[in-house]
């Protein structure tokens, strides 16, 4: 993979609709997206994240997330470039998918 780069304006009215069409937000200070996600239980919320890991893990490309029980919040954001990247809407469109499948 090539060196991540900040979304440009452009690249962020294409490619951020989609995610906030289903929940994701951008974070207010900081350049990063984040959303919520509800369970029917610990055990839906635990393999959910696991999976998510295992993808994450694959694409060298990590989750910021906190889990109480039934809930899993998320923050997606690149270190490398401090802000948002293709890598973050790559991963985010991944959990959405995963999110999908365990509800
Ligand atoms: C060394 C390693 O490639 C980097 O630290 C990776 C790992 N996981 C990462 N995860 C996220 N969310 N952003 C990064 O910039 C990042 N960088």
């Amino acid at each position: 993979a090539g060196k991540a780069h900040r979304l440009s304006a452009e690249e962020r009215d294409q490619l951020l609709p989609n995610l906030r069409a289903v929940g994701w937000t951008e974070m207010e200070g900081r350049d990063a997206i984040f959303k919520q996600f509800h369970f029917k239980d610990f055990n839906r919320a635990f393999g959910f994240m696991t999976r998510v890991a295992l993808q994450a893990e694959k694409l060298d490309h990590h989750p910021e997330w906190f889990n109480m029980y039934n809930k899993v919040h998320i923050t997606l954001s690149t270190h490398e470039c401090a802000g948002l990247s293709e890598r973050d809407i790559n991963l985010a469109s991944f959990i959405e998918q995963v999110a999908v499948s365990m509800t």
